[in-house]
């Protein structure tokens, strides 16, 4: 089986709660800010689609690892993603990530397909051709979540609610090795490292670099637990219910 049921990070267990919201929610923002839980966490509450396209460069980035070129040949990068066969699932509930028919869900997250991930995100052909997935995906949804680093400003330049999502560089870091289980100090150092590297890189490339959209809100998760930042974007999503007839 290919599909794996992602564990309920959000605390929220099944109590989907807001009806009536439908449109797009774009959730952006730095490495371990917690766009991919939150997201998960508030497509749960609205009962909406989830798209992670952070898992969509990642399987990319797979096709590539597994065609033996060089980061560096973007002909060759994007030759092998555009041949490649990506699919990533759209419910919140179930991770479905796979190329070519093969279950990459675990592989993804690890330490190859990391490094490797934001030069393969940076080559315009391989932007243009998930991008064209990504819309694809959102238009099968009446209500979705959709998380990344460009989909305010490039992917969905409409959406009815942006989110940019922010939080101190150490406290990303401390997360992260809590989810990894990581507690020598020296190995959060790197992992702090990690993410600075990853947010450079994303952020100083020429095609779709990570930036807020103009008209996004900026919610600054330092302070906040998952639940909290969670419910301020159920909230902001309910005062957009009927903004549309009430305008
Ligand atoms: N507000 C929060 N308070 C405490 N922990 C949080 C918060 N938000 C997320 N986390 C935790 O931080 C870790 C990183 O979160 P997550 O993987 O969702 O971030 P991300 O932005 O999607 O990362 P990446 O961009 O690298 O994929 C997870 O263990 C998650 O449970
Ligand atoms: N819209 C996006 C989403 C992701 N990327 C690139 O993929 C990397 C991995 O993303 P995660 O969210 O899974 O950490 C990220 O560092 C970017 O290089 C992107 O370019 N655009």
């Amino acid at each position: 089986m290919s599909e794996r049921q992602r564990a309920d990070t959000t605390g929220l267990g099944d109590r989907a709660v807001t009806g009536g919201f439908t449109g797009q929610i774009t959730l952006d923002g730095p490495s371990g800010t917690g766009k991919s839980s939150v997201a998960r966490g508030v497509a749960a509450r609205l009962g909406a689609a989830y798209l992670d396209t952070g898992a969509m460069y990642r399987a990319a980035t797979v096709a590539v690892l597994d065609a033996g070129v060089g980061l560096d040949d973007e002909i060759a990068v994007a030759r092998a993603v555009t041949g490649a066969r990506i699919e990533v699932g759209t419910d919140a509930g179930t991770e479905v990530v796979r190329v070519d028919g093969v279950d990459v869900a675990e592989r993804i997250r690890g330490a190859e397909v990391t490094r490797a991930v934001s030069p393969v995100s940076a080559v315009p052909a391989v932007r243009r051709h998930l991008v064209a997935q990504q819309r694809d995906l959102v238009a099968e949804a009446d209500a979705v979540v959709v998380e990344g680093r460009d989909i305010g400003t490039v992917v969905l330049p409409d959406a009815t609610l942006k989110i940019y999502l922010t939080a101190a560089p150490e406290v990303r870091a401390q997360r992260r090795a809590g989810q990894l289980g990581v507690t020598d100090p020296d190995k959060i150092a790197a992992l702090a490292q990690d993410l600075r590297r990853r947010d450079e890189y994303d952020s100083s490339r020429a095609d779709s670099p990570l930036r807020p959209a103009a008209d996004a809100v900026v919610v600054d998760s330092t302070d906040l637990d998952q639940q909290g930042v969670v419910a301020r974007i159920v909230e902001l999503a309910a005062s957009t219910v009927g903004a549309g007839e009430r305008a």
